[in-house]
């Protein structure tokens, strides 16, 4: 059994609740142990997960949230800015599943998050799993 963290900003309440769901039902489905934290915006999600990993506490984490495009140039920013330093983490080997949706609208949001539809909070789950067993096997 591994532990887990999921990270979510929750900005979007009723997509954060369906993306959450999707991957505990993920991670609880293969066994392992779920705890999750909340943030504000997805710009925190990157360093919470660096401070969490610090402390040894969890084996992998799950990034949740939504950022869905306003009218100015931020959306660009969190969206990108987010997924960059998520991708920096994980190339100093820490399992992360991405689960933040990068949308134009809250329609396309509702059907990414729902997890009897596209499921994406189980989606960024599966990935972490899947980059701990990769972990595992590349542990010297
Ligand atoms: N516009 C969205 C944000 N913006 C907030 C930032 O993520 C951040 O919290 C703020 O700039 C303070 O550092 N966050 C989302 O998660 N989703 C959005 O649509
Ligand atoms: C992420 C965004 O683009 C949005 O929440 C911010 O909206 P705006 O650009 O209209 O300030």
């Amino acid at each position: 059994m591994a532990r887990f963290l999921i990270v979510e900003a929750r900005f979007y309440e009723n997509f954060n609740d369906m993306l959450i769901a999707g991957a505990k039902a993920a991670l609880q489905a293969a066994g392992h142990e779920v705890e999750v934290l909340t943030v504000p915006g997805a710009l925190e999600i990157p360093g919470a997960i660096a401070l969490a990993a610090e402390s040894g506490e969890f084996d992998g984490f799950v990034a949740i949230g939504v950022v869905i495009r306003g009218e100015t140039y931020h959306f660009e920013i969190v969206a990108g800015e987010s997924a960059r330093a998520i991708m920096a983490l994980t190339m100093d080997g820490i399992p992360i599943g991405n689960g933040i949706l990068t949308v134009e609208n809250e329609d396309q949001a509702n059907l990414r998050a729902d997890p009897s539809q596209k499921d994406k909070g189980g989606e960024a789950a599966k990935a972490a799993l899947s980059l701990l067993s990769l972990a595992e096997r590349f542990a010297s």
